[in-house]
């Protein structure tokens, strides 16, 4: 996961800082030099790293700092406030043209993410009650066009395709075919090269010119690290790009790329790219990632995430019928998948508070006992998993072969269970409580769930 590093080094940094009472201008800059080291390391470029260290120095000696109750947390809170400003303000938002077609450009070189992130983007937007048309202009590469369908396939968007002939008659008819059918957003999938050429260009300024889109947008791999700094610079001193999409957050980046991008370019990252599956897509908050970075986590993100993954109406019969019946296995089935649908295990656990404690290593392991546990109550039968108290031990050795784990497995999941539902007792879940306070509990918890409260 990208900023990882960074994130851990950082953390170290405040906690010195935060361990004393007092700090004089020395402590300061001993830490920003830290500080520096950990950025360039991260891959932020060197002159980005350098004014940053220096307006955070200089805002970080002033008096009222130094001399305030709380001196590691002002300056902290300096930092991060840099680190949004370097990210610039967040703006996810694309300017839709009165008159429809609003047309996306992408472009960006060979495996950077475009086919995947052109279908990310129409997802989203069908989400929002448009109706998209890719435009796959990637005629170079034989398997381009067919992954277009594929992902569009996936998004159930519609792909405009005519082989693989001059690029420029593509765009021109496939603007046409969506004006005749009525399509209100037009993303067109351009062809990537390895390296920046004159001929890619050439071919991506005619397209420009033929296609008069409303917004160009480069995909950048944050992997290729500075590199990602100067293909947006070329890009946009070639053809103007007007936004940036940054891709492969999700692997072991160092993640520099984001924080110098606008820095450098002038022009701000929209999009970040979080996985390869078509939702593993966010529009970037410089606040949230400053949030990220510091391992202060990102609750905004998980909220969004869990309210457009798990349906409100589900949500309410499951509150509903656990204030009739109580929790059993099959509700924690269920609960369990919700949550795998909002992503990996890894990407949930990024954004909460401290996660940079968390190592690869015990989030694996959390993986493998989730799948266990999935594996688990599979292969209990529909009474078991309702009234878990008749799982005898020749009932735990035949769950424990059906799943291929071990009878001290099913004890483990059992007695987890079995603490679960006397913290929801306590909570006035299924156990026909009828006092004040636990139906005010009750109303909390159903809240949280998406459920109302009966009167
Ligand atoms: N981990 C991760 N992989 C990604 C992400 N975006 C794309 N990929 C993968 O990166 C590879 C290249 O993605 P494509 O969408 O084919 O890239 P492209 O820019 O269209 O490539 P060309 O058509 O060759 O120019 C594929 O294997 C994708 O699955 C991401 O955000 N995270």
């Amino acid at each position: 996961m990208a900023f990882e590093g960074l994130s851990e080094k950082l953390n170290g940094v405040f906690k010195r800082l935060k361990s004393r009472g007092k700090l004089s201008e020395a402590d300061v800059k001993e830490a920003m030099r830290e500080v520096k080291m950990a950025l360039l390391e991260a891959d932020v470029s060197y002159k980005v790293v350098k004014d940053f260290i220096a307006k955070v120095t200089e805002r970080s000696v002033g008096e009222e700092v130094l001399k305030s109750l709380t001196p590691g947390q002002q300056v902290i809170k300096i930092v991060n406030d840099e680190l949004i400003k370097l990210m610039g303000e967040a703006n996810s938002k694309i300017n839709f043209p009165n008159k429809p077609p609003c047309i996306i450009m992408m472009c960006g070189l060979q495996g950077s993410g475009k086919t995947t992130h052109a279908a990310k983007l129409a997802k989203m937007f069908k989400k929002e009650g448009k109706r998209p048309l890719l435009i796959a202009a990637d005629v170079y590469r034989p398997a381009a066009i067919e992954q277009l369908k594929v992902v569009g396939e996936r998004a159930e968007v519609a792909v405009f395709e005519m082989g693989q002939i001059d690029p420029r008659k593509i765009v021109k008819e496939g603007i046409k075919h969506a004006k005749d059918y009525g399509n209100d957003l037009v993303i067109i999938d351009t062809a990537g090269r390895l390296h920046i050429d004159e001929e890619l260009m050439n071919e991506l300024k005619d397209i420009k010119k033929i296609a008069e889109p409303n917004e160009i947008m480069l995909v950048v791999d944050a992997m290729i690290g500075q590199d990602a700094v100067k293909v947006a610079s070329s890009f946009d001193e070639a053809l103007g790009i007007d936004s940036v999409i940054l891709t492969k957050l999700d692997s072991d980046t160092r993640g520099g790329a984001a924080l110098s991008v606008l820095a450098v370019t002038g022009k701000p990252i929209k999009f970040v790219g979080m996985g390869e599956k078509l939702d593993e897509f966010e529009a970037f908050h410089p606040e949230r990632m400053a949030s990220r970075i510091l391992g202060m986590g990102d609750m905004l993100t998980l909220i969004e995430k869990a309210t457009q993954t798990v349906d409100e109406k589900d949500a309410k019969k499951l509150a509903e019928k656990m204030q009739e019946k109580g929790f059993d296995l099959n509700d924690l089935l269920e609960q369990m998948k919700q949550i795998q649908k909002m992503g990996s295990m890894k990407s949930i656990i990024r954004m909460l508070p401290g996660a940079n404690k968390v190592t690869d290593e015990q989030v694996e392991q959390g993986e493998v006992q989730l799948k266990k546990t999935e594996a688990m109550i599979n292969s209990m039968t529909r009474a078991e998993r309702e009234k878990p108290a008749i799982i005898d031990p020749k009932r735990k050795r035949r769950i424990a072969a059906g799943s291929g784990t071990q009878v001290s497995d099913v004890n483990q999941l059992l007695k987890q269970f079995e603490q679960m539902q006397k913290m929801m007792k306590q909570f006035g879940i299924g156990g026909n409580l009828h006092g004040k306070k636990s139906r005010r509990n009750r109303a909390a918890l159903l809240k949280g769930l998406g459920g109302g409260m009966p009167q």
